[in-house]
């Protein structure tokens, strides 16, 4: 693998401007790309994304509203949301060399398709190399070089290494892995645990219901995880358990301020305040993947018909707790 020199973030978002901090920090020329010209305004003139208002851009990043610009780098990180990869790949498939490593930095599924982040991107730039980023890593945590660990994966393990090399700077801390399925699909699932924890402590059923949640939850990713090929240490670790840990447990997570604003009653039109909450748009696909191979996630599941105005809050409560009792394991 070659020296990664220079580095473009697609998406001037919230994670994109705090990866993009974190690979000039690491010391690679970084090119910021952002589709929307509001926000390219903002970062190209007061330094600061309108996503991560306060964080001002590190000297070493270059804004661009050029995809081609951007395409030239060694390693391009995909920092947009789940639904909107496919459209942004296929834009830049033709414009990247061959071999280029295109990092999936969204946690979700796409609806319709059923496709995993890095499958879109070997279905619409085949040429290039395929890889995921996630873990426990709040974007406001990492733009101010808090400690934080993630997980790289890519089917080569010598790519993973090179770029968890490549961004590594102290204080954010790649981990690598060659099992894309099982990185891929923690992010994924976990926000739509998040959005079910958050209505827990909308709904102020306590810290024990809360710790019952995120453990029957992570059952179901689990569950989830081992019918559509990730390993279990996988899913014990950063990408898995650890992100869950994280956004089960505060409303820094946008996942779990949404539910948090379902649970107090708000309604789901409403409830995310603008803000992107992935889950929401993972619930009904995690659901159809997980009805295709007979998957038992009654609290995905309750998420779900949340969402889709099939049921209440409450009458989501009610029936899990009803729910026959079973073995734990
Ligand atoms: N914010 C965080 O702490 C973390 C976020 N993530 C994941 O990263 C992904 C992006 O999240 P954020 O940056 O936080 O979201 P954000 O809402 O802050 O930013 C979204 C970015 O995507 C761009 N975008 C939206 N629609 C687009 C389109 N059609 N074409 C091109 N670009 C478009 C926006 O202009 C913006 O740059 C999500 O999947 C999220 O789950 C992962 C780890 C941490
Ligand atoms: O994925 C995240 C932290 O790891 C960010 O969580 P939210 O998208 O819920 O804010």
């Amino acid at each position: 693998m070659t020296m990664m020199s220079s580095i473009a973030v697609l998406g001037g978002g919230a994670w994109g401007t705090a990866l993009a901090q974190t690979c000039a920090r690491a010391g690679r020329k970084v090119m910021l790309w952002e589709h929307d010209a509001g926000n390219a305004q903002q970062l190209a003139n007061a330094r600061e994304s309108l996503f991560l208002p306060g964080v001002k851009l590190e000297p070493a990043i270059q804004v661009t509203r050029d995809l081609a610009e951007a395409a030239r780098a060694d390693a391009i990180l995909l920092v947009i949301p789940a639904q909107v990869l496919r459209a942004v790949v296929s834009q830049l498939a033709p414009l990247i060399a061959p071999r280029t490593p295109l990092i999936a930095c969204a946690k979700g599924i796409e609806r319709g398709t059923h496709r995993f982040m890095t499958e879109i991107i070997a279905e619409c730039a085949p040429e290039a190399v395929p890889a995921i980023l996630s873990g426990p890593s709040f974007a406001a945590d990492v733009a101010r070089g808090l400690p934080t660990a993630v997980t790289i994966a890519a089917t080569d393990a010598a790519v993973a290494e090179a770029l968890a090399q490549a961004i590594n700077c102290g204080s954010f801390r790649p981990y690598h892995s060659t099992d894309v399925r099982g990185v891929e699909l923690g992010g994924a699932t976990k926000n739509v645990l998040a959005i079910a924890a958050g209505i827990v402590e909308g709904k102020k059923l306590g810290a024990s219901a809360l710790a019952a949640m995120t453990t029957r939850g992570f059952a179901e990713l689990v569950r989830f995880g081992k019918a559509y090929g990730a390993k279990t240490e996988t899913m014990m670790g950063l990408s898995g358990l650890g992100d869950l840990i994280l956004t089960c447990g505060t409303p820094q997570s946008r996942n779990f301020s949404f539910g948090m604003a379902l649970g107090k009653g708000e309604s789901v039109d409403t409830a995310s305040h603008g803000k992107l909450a992935e889950g929401a748009f993972t619930a009904p696909v995690l659901l159809e993947m997980a009805h295709a191979k007979n998957i038992e996630m009654p609290i995905s599941e309750a998420v779900a018909a949340v969402l889709a105005g099939q049921t209440t809050v409450d009458a989501a409560i009610g029936a899990l707790l009803t729910r026959p009792l079973k073995s734990e394991l």
